[in-house]
């Protein structure tokens, strides 16, 4: 089915007419950590819709709430035709969108910070925090869309936008002394944030993407700057990013820590719109959660499928895994071939996912879904001084609070079993079945 509108609702009829169920709260819930709670409840497991008491407009969280609906979504049955999905659609990016008039899906609804959709989640966060904001904006000929999180001050007075080195920074850096000027679309279907959180060359447009994956895209076009944005979208903010900057943090980030506090940009917020046309559901991403894992994990897993099957004659599974926040460690399951193929596919996964801190690879009798099978292949099948890589001094995560000067120490676990005896590493099976 296509939603090319790219609206919450359609992507919930979607889903829903595949099987996923959505849960709802009983009553308004509070935006100071009470929608958190909640949220957190259904974590990995269910959609999640629900009233916030200070807002009119329903929220709606774990879009992606496992796998499974994530398949749905993208119509397919397995990771690899998952990952194929998602690899052709970066690909092929479409070059042409469908244009509507924004006037006929949009309202203005004021301009205060207080109209963001921004909720409170931990203990020692640094203020409320929007999550799902999709950020477009244009330079030159070249357009981007890239996720970053706002956080609205506890005492209402700014807002300031978490921007890693990569294409929105490089074209804020270009903008000069007036800021550069945004679109930020809250409440999407997800497909358009899996897209967002890509990263294809400078130059390709992430919302192509989410067009090859949806089935087309209708945007709209903002009245101020220009942006393109999609017609379905819940919210839309027009913007301009700083040039000024602002204390941002803490933030719990993907691997459940509190981020460090920087001084980043500042979101000048000049006008908000919301749908008119489609129900304009809040998406309200979980910080640390799985849907939050999954959104930034699941492109860097289809870019390791991809790169490590260049690598090695046969993949069977990639999984970055939960507890290393589907960010900094990786399991990789392969059908060996030669006794060097374990380096081969640990160094593909490494060169495709640069904040990967740790690949452990494994053969195909091993389900990188199991942590016990994992650990048994690496008790039965290591040997110390041939099984480990270490690459010192490599790029790292920002996120990881272990790394020196955005440096850090590479490993590469090669738990395979040699070509030679591989009769010694057989799994028993009990006999007599069949
Ligand atoms: C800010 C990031 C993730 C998050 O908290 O959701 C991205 C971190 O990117 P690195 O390139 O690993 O620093
Ligand atoms: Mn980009």
């Amino acid at each position: 089915m296509r939603n090319i509108e790219a609206s919450v609702e359609n992507y919930l009829e979607i889903v829903q007419s595949r099987g996923a169920s959505i849960v709802s709260a009983a009553s308004p819930l509070d935006a100071r950590y009470e929608a958190a709670r909640f949220i957190k409840q259904y974590d990995g497991s269910s959609i999640v819709e629900y009233m916030v008491k200070e807002f009119n407009w329903p929220f709606i969280s774990n879009l992606i709430a496992n796998r499974e609906t994530l398949y749905r979504a993208l119509g397919a049955k397995d990771d690899r035709e998952a990952y194929t999905v998602l690899s052709k659609a970066s690909s092929s990016p479409q070059q042409k969108f469908e244009e509507r008039a924004f006037s006929k899906y949009f309202e203005h609804v004021g301009g205060e910070l207080s109209l963001l959709p921004a909720l409170r989640f931990y203990d020692r966060d640094g203020g409320r925090y929007i999550t799902s904001s999709v950020f477009i904006a244009c330079s030159e000929d070249v357009c981007n869309a890239s996720i970053h999180r706002i956080m609205v001050s506890d005492d209402g007075s700014y807002a300031a936008v978490r921007v890693v080195p990569r294409h929105l920074y490089r074209m804020l850096k270009k903008s000069g002394e007036k800021g550069l000027p945004v679109a930020v679309v809250i409440g999407v279907d997800p497909r358009v944030l899996l897209a967002a959180a890509t990263s294809p060359p400078y130059g390709v447009f992430e919302l192509g993407i989410a067009a090859s994956m949806l089935g087309g895209l209708a945007v709209c076009r903002t009245p101020r700057y220009n942006l393109p944005v999609p017609c379905g979208s819940s919210m839309v903010v027009e913007a301009r990013l700083g040039p000024d900057r602002a204390r941002e943090g803490p933030f719990v980030d993907l691997l459940q820590l509190y981020d460090d506090v920087r001084q980043e940009p500042v979101l000048h917020v000049e006008h908000i719109y919301v749908n008119k046309v489609y129900k304009p559901y809040m998406h309200v991403i979980l910080p640390g959660g799985y849907e939050h894992m999954m959104l930034m994990g699941f492109p860097r897993e289809a870019a390791i499928y991809e790169a490590v099957s260049r690598a090695v004659a046969g993949v069977s599974k990639v999984r970055l895994t939960p507890a290393g926040g589907m960010w900094l460690h990786a399991v990789v399951s392969i059908e060996k071939q030669h006794d060097g193929d374990g380096k081969s596919a640990g160094l593909a996964a490494l060169a495709a996912h640069p904040s990967l801190k740790h690949v452990v690879v494994v053969d195909s009798d091993i389900d990188p879904d199991d942590p016990r099978q994992v650990e048994w292949a690496i008790a039965t099948r290591l040997q110390a001084d041939r099984g480990l890589v270490v690459i010192p001094a490599a790029r790292g995560s920002t996120l990881d609070p272990s790394a020196q000067d955005g440096l850090t120490y590479k490993l590469l676990v090669d738990a395979t079993m040699p070509i030679r005896d591989r009769d010694k590493y057989v799994k028993p099976t009990i006999g007599g079945q069949g």
